[in-house]
């Protein structure tokens, strides 16, 4: 495959779940790309939608939740036309998902060599042992895990070494994508730092892609090639991640940039409190569901979604400010005179 085909094509993809409060746009109509080796940053705030992307690209949405429309393409084919024979390999061996505590996903009665002869086996059956012995103890080597570790039990292990046991269990069968959902999130700040690192390394040297799903726009920053930004279920911004933190366009990234504390001590910036609170996605705002708390709103905001727009190259923005709409003009004519 053409290697400058992008690796994930989301189309269109939505997820709603059904609650007492009626059905939940969880995740609403979103579009964008994942690129080959690429390190994605997905942000915004608790609640927006991340973990049920992260969790609908694996198709693991579980009832009452449910795909409710859209496409995932990986790697050219149709995810959700997957049967579950396919969709067994497609999680195991294609793409790996870690979160924030590895404990809930390692098997605490199983040594970390056992987890990867384990992983091999189930989706490599032919592969024999020695083979297998050999792999895992380069791949340990690579992580930066003493080999002496592939003896101990997931509660003997640090929480930064469990986090790169569980990203060897997707590298060990050549995973093309790690979706890394709050997968720092629990670490103290020096180890978190080193597991960023590692991830950067990892990527470099395996070219393996990477959804980094967290809040932390300060860690997207550090991590991420690209940048998507989330509100409410639906995508807002997404752009290099230089351009997105240098100039930011849709007023929720701006807001979201401007509340982040600054580590320079002499800094008098005053953060910014984002007006009002994320909607019930039981009944979401109309138009661009940002409208209500948004500094910038026209009437057409809350009359009517606006579309993806592309206003400089890979930079692109979901918001009526960028776009030509009659309100627009006539604000910009009034502006001229
Ligand atoms: N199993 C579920 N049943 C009903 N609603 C759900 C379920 N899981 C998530 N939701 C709702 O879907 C929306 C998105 O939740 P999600 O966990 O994906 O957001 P998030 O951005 O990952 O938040 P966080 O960072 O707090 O995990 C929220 O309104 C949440 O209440």
């Amino acid at each position: 495959m053409d290697q400058s085909f992008p690796l994930v094509q989301i189309r269109d993809l939505s997820v709603t779940y059904n609650t007492r409060l009626g059905p939940t746009s969880a995740v609403d109509k979103i579009s964008f790309d994942i690129r080959r080796g690429e390190i994605m940053g997905l942000v915004g705030e608790s609640g927006c939608g991340k973990s049920t992307l992260g969790k609908a690209l694996l198709r693991m949405i579980m009832p009452p939740g449910y795909i409710s429309g859209g496409q995932i393409i990986f790697n050219g084919e149709n995810v959700m036309k997957f049967d579950e024979k396919r969709l067994r390999d497609y999680r195991g061996r294609q793409v790996s998902m870690i979160f924030q505590d590895p404990m809930t996903s390692l098997n605490p009665v199983q040594t970390v060599e056992q987890h990867l002869e384990e992983a091999i086996q189930v989706h490599e059956a032919e592969t024999k042992t020695p083979y297998i012995i050999k792999r895992i103890q380069t791949l340990i080597e690579r992580l930066g895990i003493m080999q002496s570790r592939l003896d101990s039990y997931p509660h003997q292990l640090s929480g930064g070494m469990r986090q790169r046991v569980m990203v060897g269990l997707g590298l060990v069968l050549n995973a093309g994508l790690i979706i890394a959902d709050e997968a720092t999130t629990s670490l103290d700040v020096i180890v978190e730092a080193k597991l960023v690192d590692q991830l950067r390394e990892i990527r470099d040297e395996f070219g393996v892609s990477i959804l980094a799903i967290t809040h932390n726009i300060a860690l997207v920053a550090e991590i991420a090639d690209r940048v998507a930004v989330m509100y409410a279920g639906n995508l807002v911004e997404l752009g290099d991640v230089n351009r997105i933190f240098d100039a930011p366009l849709h007023p929720y990234t701006q807001g979201l940039l401007a509340s982040v504390p600054t580590t320079e001590i002499n800094a008098k910036k005053e953060l910014y409190k984002m007006p009002g609170e994320p909607p019930n996605l039981a009944r979401p705002p109309s138009g661009c569901r940002f409208h209500p708390r948004c500094p910038a709103a026209m009437p057409i905001c809350s009359r009517y979604r606006p579309a993806l727009e592309e206003v400089a190259p890979g930079h692109w923005v979901h918001c009526w400010l960028y776009q030509d709409h009659p309100e627009k003009v006539e604000k910009t004519i009034k502006v001229a005179a």
